[in-house]
């Protein structure tokens, strides 16, 4: 599925959205040069000792990549084909995501090269020790805020933020979100990101008059994001999910997948594959099912110029990171489908992390009505904001989102003397 890996550097992506949109701008030349690079960025390797008694010397990253908003936040993801340059671009997003979404917040995103499906959780918690042990002197609950991505999760986070505590002397809860609730977590942190999403795919639905109590969905990856919007998509609007995908396979009802039983039987067997009541089908043919729906909810470049022409839904809902290439949405636009795009339609997580770091800083939190109805007000603003904005340029969705996120970049940069 990765076919960035072969073909398309996430960064390389990420700076040619930045130029289209200087160019619909009419940026000056030293906006540009701020808004393509990285404002700072680390690249550490840090010894850990395995279970076998060995010692493993792994490497990370962390990328500050503009905070001229505010503190720079952004998840942590551990992969085993992390690389600077993905790091880079999730870094990049997240400041168009928190600027989009009026926090007052820049972006940063940071990653470790591992597989955690190989390792076992002593020598996960001695990894994600180490690794803030490597990055601690530069983050800080007013510098730089990690939270979990992809393969790290609430536990990874309470690790995280024992060690740094570890490090300044007394308990820093607020300098991690994602945390557990006994840890100052957020009440309705876990399934934001899907949340902020399906309040995007009702603001889109409404717009488009579909009906989504009657419509179909497929959704690639089966983690924090998909899991999510399956029940959510369900619980909320009474969509059918008919067709599912993990990185070990797809399976399909066309009656309606049975949600909790499929979850179920994902954290049972660690797979979508082989679940009672479904029938095993192609990834690939998941993307290009003929369902009102497609979400995808899993890594980056997935949808290309090789497959966008046969993509059949007329909503895609992007839980993911940069899963479209430029090209793949000059295709999408054509042929009328309504992107929601990835650093709108994600954006419920670090909102939800950013509810987390005021109830962190006030020691006083929130009940989980209240976060929902704070985030569903930001999540529907930032979809209208969005949607005026691609009818007033007559630019796709993710060009429009570009142009508010980057124009407050700008402002801010400007006002502060950069540039
Ligand atoms: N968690 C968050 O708060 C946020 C996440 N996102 C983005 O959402 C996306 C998913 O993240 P999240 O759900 O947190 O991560 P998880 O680690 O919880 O889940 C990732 C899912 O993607 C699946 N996957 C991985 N590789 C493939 C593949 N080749 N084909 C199909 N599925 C695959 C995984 O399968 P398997 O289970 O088999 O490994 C897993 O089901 C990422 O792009 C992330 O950056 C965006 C905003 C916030
Ligand atoms: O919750 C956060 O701070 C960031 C989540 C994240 O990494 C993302 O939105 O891609």
């Amino acid at each position: 599925m990765t076919e960035h890996s072969h073909n398309h550097n996430p960064f390389h992506i990420a700076q040619q959205q930045i130029r289209t949109c200087a160019d619909i701008l009419g940026l000056e030349q030293s906006a540009r040069e701020v808004l393509l690079r990285p404002m700072r960025e680390f690249h550490v390797n840090f010894p850990v000792r395995m279970d076998d008694g060995s010692i493993k010397v792994f490497e990370g990253y962390r990328v500050q990549y503009n905070d001229a908003k505010g503190p720079t936040k952004g998840g942590i993801r551990f992969h085993p084909d992390e690389t600077i340059d993905t790091v880079r671009a999730l870094a990049a997003w997240m400041t168009w995501k928190c600027s989009l979404l009026d926090l007052p917040l820049g972006g940063g995103k940071g990653g470790v090269v591992c597989n955690p499906k190989e390792l076992s959780l002593q020598e996960q918690e001695r990894i994600s020790r180490a690794y803030i042990k490597a990055i601690g002197q530069f983050i800080s609950p007013t510098k730089d805020i990690p939270a979990p991505d992809v393969y790290t999760n609430p536990q990874i986070m309470a690790w995280m933020v024992d060690e740094y505590s570890s490090m300044v002397g007394n308990n820093q809860f607020g300098v991690i979100t994602g945390k557990p609730l006994p840890l100052g977590g957020s009440p309705g942190r876990s399934d934001a990101t899907a949340r902020g999403g399906m309040f995007t795919l009702r603001e889109a639905a409404r717009e488009l008059g579909i009906d989504l109590s009657k419509a179909t969905m497929a959704i690639q990856g089966y983690g924090n994001a998909g899991c999510y919007a399956a029940s959510l998509a369900e619980s909320m609007f009474g969509c059918k999910i008919v067709a599912v995908c993990d990185s070990k396979g797809a399976v399909g009802c066309k009656d309606g997948i049975c949600i909790p039983k499929l979850t179920q039987h994902k954290q049972d067997t660690l797979s979508v594959c082989h679940c009672e009541g479904t029938e095993d089908v192609s990834s690939q043919s998941l993307m290009e099912m003929d369902v009102d729906i497609l979400v995808l909810a899993a890594l980056e470049g997935v949808l290309t110029a090789k497959n966008a022409d046969r993509v059949k839904a007329k909503i895609i809902v992007e839980l993911a990171n940069g899963p479209t290439t430029p090209e793949a949405d000059e295709i999408l636009y054509r042929k009328g489908i309504h992107v929601i795009p990835d650093f709108l339609c994600n954006a419920g997580g670090v909102t939800v992390s950013y509810f987390e770091m005021v109830q962190n800083a006030y020691m006083y939190y929130w009940d989980e009505k209240e976060v929902h109805e704070k985030l569903d007000t930001k999540m529907t603003r930032a979809y209208h904001e969005v949607l005026e904005t691609s009818r007033k340029f007559v630019i796709n969705m993710r060009q429009a989102a570009y142009v508010v996120a980057v124009e407050r970049v700008v402002e801010a940069m400007r006002l502060r003397g950069w540039i």
